[in-house]
């Protein structure tokens, strides 16, 4: 009970806070105009937030895209006598089309040099604002730029300051919709496990893009109200070393948490004003309490706070989602997709995975790739599945060629993949991670998410229900509610499974799913495949636990040094004197094989 209420009272007093602040300082006081800088900054750490803290590309250039609105504000409003909110509109259009411009080449590269490339840009960017005298005024500046009104009526610092402290609500809420969405499960897959993401069927280019997009339009509004409070814009006011605060803000508020941005601002922007004193030494205080952070807290002040919480008080059992999930009813029947592979060829260096091989699997059928190591097996997975492009050869999904398709398009025709190492992502929960299987099914666009929108509601109340079907489908929805990474390693591949089924997976490619399972797991993973192939999907099984492959596969083609040594029934296969030898050796040979 009390778990569940303080959120709810802390953010109700945060916003009372907020609310009554003007109350208690001047309408002038310098609190109060302190207090406005808090929330622009929030705005912009915010977005930035969303970012790194969710997506994982972190932007060392923030301080051009607050710029970017701050100019525009300043420039239409005071050149051109615009309304501020028609010139902040402008600013935060503005702002999200330059950081496409400036992301689209970055996101080719990974996140270090993504990084970098947002810190050439605000480096660039703060050269342009010297030089575009013509424009920009240079170091001068734009000055008295005018504050916003409303009928008629100019906004002094009291009505400025309620007005961007309904933005930064407005924005908090808007990006926690988003990151509770599929958008944010995709952030957050593509932040930890890039091959989950394809295999959902997620571009990781253009969900990154999504959130640079969110995150730059979010300081460029944070730029607009930075114009009008400050009422002068100058270049000093965009040094990279802003961009760095911004970054410092949100780290050591929490990255990729929900209060990060904002405690990190409070903290990181009130020592200064309330060690006025200290001023000189505010580097240092600012150095000491990052090293801290990082040595006692490294998912910042917001992770130190809800660690201590869940100490002090501890989550209940949750039964909702099990309980929910023991009302699923059975699966429909799947309309397998048949994978027919011809002269398929893969060579990586020196190294010949695969060598013209040919392998049918006709649609609704279970087959099992078996060989010894490094026979080219997952090499197969990964070029049925559009991970590696082949040299040569064909891969026919459902009759259609799939070569060429990238491993997105393939995952949206409704073919599901599980790894060999388990690929969950760590801090969702399982839940979440089946649900992110219907990535590609989901129909809600970001706007109606972020506004959670009745129909956005309704989609993903229904999935929930579908996904918890699909958790219990596999027998762990008693996990539903339980982060992966604390989810053992037999049930995160059930958990896999799951997720492959709820992208509507017609042919579900398994890599070594029995690796690491105990006796009883190895059993109940036996029945679930044997299930699953009972509704109807295609199943490929990567497997070196020959007692499930004579269990649940009707053909068997067997690898070796990249060709076919052998395909057909498993007990005919297991028997072949040439498999023995190759995948068994001489030992097995002699003592015999399961059949
Ligand atoms: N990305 C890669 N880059 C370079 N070589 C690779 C790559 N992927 C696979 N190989 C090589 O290709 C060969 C086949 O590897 P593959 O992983 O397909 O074998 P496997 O049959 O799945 O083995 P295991 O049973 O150990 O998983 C190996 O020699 C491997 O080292």
């Amino acid at each position: 009970m009390l778990r569940a209420v303080v959120p709810y009272v802390a953010q109700a007093a945060a916003l009372g806070a907020a609310l009554a602040l003007p109350a208690f300082v001047g309408a002038n006081s310098y609190a109060l105009f302190v207090a406005t800088q808090l929330g622009i900054y929030v705005i912009a750490a915010i977005g930035l937030n969303l970012l790194a803290g969710y997506a994982g590309q972190v932007s060392l250039g923030h301080a051009a895209f607050v710029a970017i609105g701050a100019y525009s504000v300043a420039l239409l409003t005071v050149d051109h006598h615009w309304p501020f909110w028609a010139a902040a509109v402008v600013g935060m259009v503005l702002a999200a089309g330059l950081g496409v411009l400036a992301a689209l080449p970055a996101f080719r590269l990974n996140t270090w040099y993504f990084a970098f490339i947002t810190l050439a840009f605000a480096l660039v960017f703060e050269k342009m604002i010297v030089e575009w005298r013509w424009l920009t005024k240079g170091f001068a500046g734009v000055v008295g730029v005018p504050p916003p009104s409303a009928f008629g009526h100019e906004f002094g610092p009291r009505p400025l300051y309620y007005t961007v402290v309904a933005v930064t609500v407005v924005a908090f809420i808007l990006v926690r919709n988003i990151v509770h969405s599929r958008f944010g499960r995709a952030f957050v897959a593509v932040r930890d496990v890039e091959p989950a993401a394809l295999a959902i069927g997620a571009s990781p280019q253009r969900t990154k893009l999504t959130a640079f997009v969110i995150s730059a339009a979010l300081a460029g509004v944070a730029g607009a109200f930075f114009a009008v409070q400050k009422t002068v814009v100058t270049p000093d006011d965009f040094t990279a070393d802003f961009s760095i605060f911004f970054l410092l803000t949100v780290v050591l508020g929490g990255l990729g948490t929900p209060w990060g941005p904002i405690i990190g601002a409070l903290v990181f922007f009130l020592i200064p004003e309330l060690l006025a004193g200290l001023q000189s030494w505010r580097m240092l205080i600012y150095g000491g309490l990052l090293l801290g952070l990082m040595l006692f807290a490294p998912h910042g002040l917001y992770g130190a706070l809800r660690q201590a919480w869940r100490r002090f008080a501890p989550a209940p059992p949750k039964a909702g989602a099990a309980a929910d999930a023991s009302e699923a009813r059975e699966h429909p029947p799947i309309a397998g997709l048949a994978l027919d592979i011809s002269g398929l060829r893969k060579q990586f260096g020196g190294v010949l995975a695969l060598d013209g091989v040919d392998l049918s699997v006709p649609a609704g059928s279970c087959c099992a790739i078996v060989g010894p190591n490094g026979s080219g097996k997952t090499t197969l997975l990964n070029l049925a599945s559009g991970y590696y492009v082949p040299d040569a050869g064909s891969v026919k999904i459902g009759g259609v060629e799939a070569l060429g398709s990238s491993a997105q398009k393939i995952a949206a025709r409704g073919v599901g993949r599980t790894f060999q190492t388990p690929r969950l992502i760590a801090d969702l929960t399982a839940l979440d991670n089946v649900m992110l299987g219907a990535y590609t099914r989901e129909r809600a666009g970001l706007l109606a998410t972020a506004l959670r929108l009745p129909s956005a509601r309704a989609e993903a109340r229904r999935l929930r229900q579908e996904a918890l079907g699909f958790l219990h489908f596999v027998g762990v929805a008693d996990r539903a509610d339980v982060e992966a990474g604390e989810i053992p390693h037999g049930q995160q591949r059930l958990i896999e499974i799951a997720r492959a089924m709820m992208g509507g997976a017609r042919l579900i490619l398994l890599d070594e799913p029995a690796a690491g399972l105990s006796m009883s797991e190895l059993e109940r993973l036996e029945r679930l495949i044997m299930r699953i192939c009972g509704l109807g999907a295609t199943i490929v099984i990567v497997e070196h636990h020959l007692d499930l492959v004579a269990n649940v596969a009707s053909d068997v083609t067997v690898l070796d040094r990249g060709t076919v040594l052998a395909a057909g029934k498993p007990a005919m296969v297991f028997n072949d004197e040439r498999v023995m030898r190759a995948y068994m050796g001489e030992r097995a040979l002699k003592a015999g094989v399961p059949a």
